[in-house]
């Protein structure tokens, strides 16, 4: 048989370039000098065909502790494993930051359905997992301020007579982002589904959504609901809007938002109507509720909401009731916000834009704070985000940390066609404006 040589083998069309084996070799390795010579030409972002994993994800596996060496030095008294493993770690870190700094992805999923964030959680390496974290913090602050932007030169665009896209890019986003847009927003979820198989992941990777990535709030506004027996509001797809485990994090929410009656209380987002009833426990002066789904107001009437003392419920998304609101200078000392199929983009223009216009000075806002929760480091990653731009729009936030219920254990994902809480904690925000927080 005659030799066959490189330049038959790339005539052939076969794939002679190593260099994603060497940057994925390098990464497991921590080789930090290979690293930098390969990532001149190659990407940092290369996959793994078998696995799936990313530099990323090579460099963080590779701490994984080996229990059987550890025994063994262990036994021999050596007790170097933990110092080794320190050592292991502190050159994954180096690895990462270099990985970061050549444009690695932080949240690519591999074969998985892992983040590298997801794998350093899982292993309990806390600084990779911290590093990790950071990094996701600076992406997708410059993801939605890449946003923010791209609105502004559509404004302008129309300003000058031109036909606007700014209701189209916001779509777009929705749907279907770019590859940029996805590259550096948090991933789509596998659905588990009630038998526990893993179905097919979410058709898009858009920004990060309140609950269910992917429910648009305009097909949402036109799908039959569900309330069920066993307190679960339902879509028309078997997602879950609200479920009666959420009750505890609703009280709580109002108990910090209300620390007396005779306030002026607002609640946006009626859903099974726990939060209403809290608010109302703690005999408010007005109460208004804003609903948009004509399921929901056919319910507010049908249990008699319209009739109770106090309350005024608005008919419509919170987008066309708050600007009459405001013209008709309505102030308020305690507004809470859970809406379903809307993005961070939403909350965000929400506190931004009409909180700081209806809110009295001494007043409290609150939300569900749902942000990334179907993966821990989304969670931490959202968390933090969150509270920088309620601080850019003047407000501090305090965090109080509850237990969630152990929901696998207790069935409650039967029945309903995505899990939407994977965290073992729920963080409850209470907003404040600065200038109030500081006179007190
Ligand atoms: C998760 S549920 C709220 C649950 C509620 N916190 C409770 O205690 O039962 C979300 C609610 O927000 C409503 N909603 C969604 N988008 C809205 C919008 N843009 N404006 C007003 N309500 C909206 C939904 O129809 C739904 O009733």
């Amino acid at each position: 048989m005659a030799d066959v040589t490189m330049s038959d083998v790339a005539a052939a069309g076969v794939d002679t370039d190593t260099t994603a084996d060497e940057i994925l070799l390098a990464a497991t390795n921590h080789d930090l000098e290979s690293l930098k010579k390969l990532l001149k030409t190659g990407n940092a972002n290369v996959q793994d065909a078998e696995t799936g994993f990313t530099p990323l994800h090579a460099a963080i596996a590779s701490c994984a502790p080996d229990e059987d060496l550890d025994e063994d030095m262990e036994a021999n008294g050596e007790s170097d494993a933990v110092h080794s493993n320190a050592l292991e770690e502190e050159a994954a870190l180096e690895t990462l930051k270099l990985l970061f700094e050549n444009g690695a992805i932080w949240n690519e999923l591999d074969l998985n359905d892992d983040t590298p964030g997801c794998l350093a959680h899982r292993l309990g390496l806390t600084k990779l997992y911290e590093a990790v974290v950071a990094a996701g913090v600076r992406a997708e602050l410059l993801f939605n301020r890449m946003d923010d932007f791209e609105l502004l030169v559509d404004e302008s665009d129309e300003e000058e007579g031109e036909e606007t896209k700014a209701e189209e890019a916001v779509e777009i986003h929705q749907h279907e982002p770019t590859a940029e847009q996805a590259d550096s927003s948090v991933p789509a979820i596998g659905v588990t589904t009630t038998e526990g198989e893993d179905a097919a992941p979410d058709e898009s990777t858009g920004p990060v959504k309140l609950k269910n990535p992917n429910v648009v709030s305009a097909d949402y506004l036109t799908s039959e609901l569900t309330y069920t027996n066993d307190g679960k509001l339902l879509d028309e797809d078997k997602n879950a809007i609200m479920m009666d485990w959420e009750t505890e994090i609703m009280g709580r929410s109002v108990e910090a938002l209300c620390q007396r009656p005779g306030l002026r209380t607002m609640n946006v987002g009626h859903g099974m109507g726990i939060v209403d009833g809290k608010f109302l426990d703690k005999n408010p002066a007005m109460h208004h509720i804003v609903e948009a789904h004509p399921a929901v107001i056919q319910r507010l009437k049908e249990t008699g909401w319209y009739s109770k003392p106090n309350v005024t419920v608005h008919e419509g998304k919170w987008q066309d009731v708050f600007p009459k609101l405001i013209a008709e200078g309505l102030t308020l000392d305690a507004i809470y916000y859970d809406t379903y199929a809307e993005t961070y983009k939403d909350l965000k223009e929400f506190f931004a834009e009409y909180v700081i216009a209806l809110l009295d000075q001494n007043g409290r806002f609150g939300f569900y704070h749902g942000l990334g929760a179907d993966r821990q480091v989304c969670y931490d990653v959202y968390t933090q985000i969150v509270e920088m731009d309620l601080m850019d729009a003047g407000m501090d936030t305090e965090w109080q940390v509850l237990g969630v219920p152990d929901l696998d254990g207790e069935g409650q994902w039967k029945g309903i066609r995505r899990k939407y809480w994977d965290v073992d904690m729920y963080r409850l925000p209470t907003c404040q404006f600065l200038s109030a927080k500081q006179a007190s």
